[in-house]
């Protein structure tokens, strides 16, 4: 049998963070960020503009480095995993909706929807099955074979979250994704999200400065100046017991 790793987090966490730094250009982003996040949670991530919410996400999904800290997802460490390893994670078993779908224009919908799947190395026709019944939940199948150019930015977003839910991954990362849509728009995304999270057991991490998304969520998280806040009180210093108090498992 394997011994666990030295320090590492309960192995109840899906995602598990300690002690984050991180600064851009000098400027600090994240100061002592530490939570954990069981498998199925819905966290909402709120705080102003600013605060650091995308900055948290980009670190937890292992697309960028802290400065400081550890992450770790299901008991296994993202901070020191190289280049190759964090993209295959991110690739296979997490997924990201950010406040634009950023789609491919030169692919048709369902190939954009697809993508993590033929990365994978999925099979075309099972690829474009899981692509086209998710964009049929989300009344976009009839737009399977154009191309994103032809359709509106709601129903682009929503081709987006096919996109993120394709694999069924174990933690989604949502950046504010509703931000640019309309309130109808907004609830049929949300709607969609949180009913596949809730099925599948996907964990997501929801930014949001909007209070209605928020409100969809299990949990929220506040960030204030890179900190978190807890129970919406003062962020705490970075201590040992203000880590261990930030933590979401508490
Ligand atoms: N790539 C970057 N280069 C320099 N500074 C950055 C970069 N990304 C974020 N920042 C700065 O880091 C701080 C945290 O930004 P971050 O985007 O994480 O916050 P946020 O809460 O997601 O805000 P928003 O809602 O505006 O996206 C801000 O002061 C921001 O200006």
């Amino acid at each position: 049998m394997v011994a666990p790793p030295e320090n590492a987090p309960p192995d109840n966490d899906v995602l598990w963070a300690r002690s984050l730094h991180h600064a851009h250009d000098g400027a600090p982003a994240l100061v002592g960020v530490s939570l954990g996040v069981r498998q199925g949670e819905i966290v909402a991530l709120t705080g102003p503009r600013g605060s650091g919410k995308t900055t948290l996400l980009r670190c937890l999904s292992g697309q960028l480095r802290p400065c400081e800290g550890e992450v770790w997802f299901n008991s296994v460490p993202v901070h020191t995993m190289g280049d190759l390893a964090r993209e295959r994670l991110r690739r296979d078993r997490f997924g990201w909706l950010g406040p634009e779908p950023q789609l491919l224009p030169e692919l048709k919908v369902w190939e954009n929807a697809a993508l993590p799947l033929l990365l994978a190395g999925a099979s075309h026709r099972s690829a474009k099955h899981a692509a086209c019944e998710w964009l049929d939940r989300l009344d976009i199948g009839a737009f399977a074979r154009k191309r994103p150019a032809s359709l509106t930015r709601a129903e682009c977003q929503r081709v987006a979250l096919a996109r993120a839910l394709v694999n069924v991954p174990s933690v989604i990362y949502a950046d504010e994704p509703t931000a640019p849509l309309h309130r109808a728009d907004r609830a049929l995304l949300l709607r969609t999200l949180t009913t596949a999270a809730r099925s599948h057991e996907i964990t997501v991490l929801l930014a949001t400065d909007d209070e209605a998304t928020a409100a969809a969520a299990d949990r929220r998280l506040a960030l204030v100046d890179g900190r978190l806040a807890v129970n919406g009180a003062s962020p705490l210093p970075d201590t040992p017991e203000g880590q261990a108090a930030c933590s979401l498992s508490a």
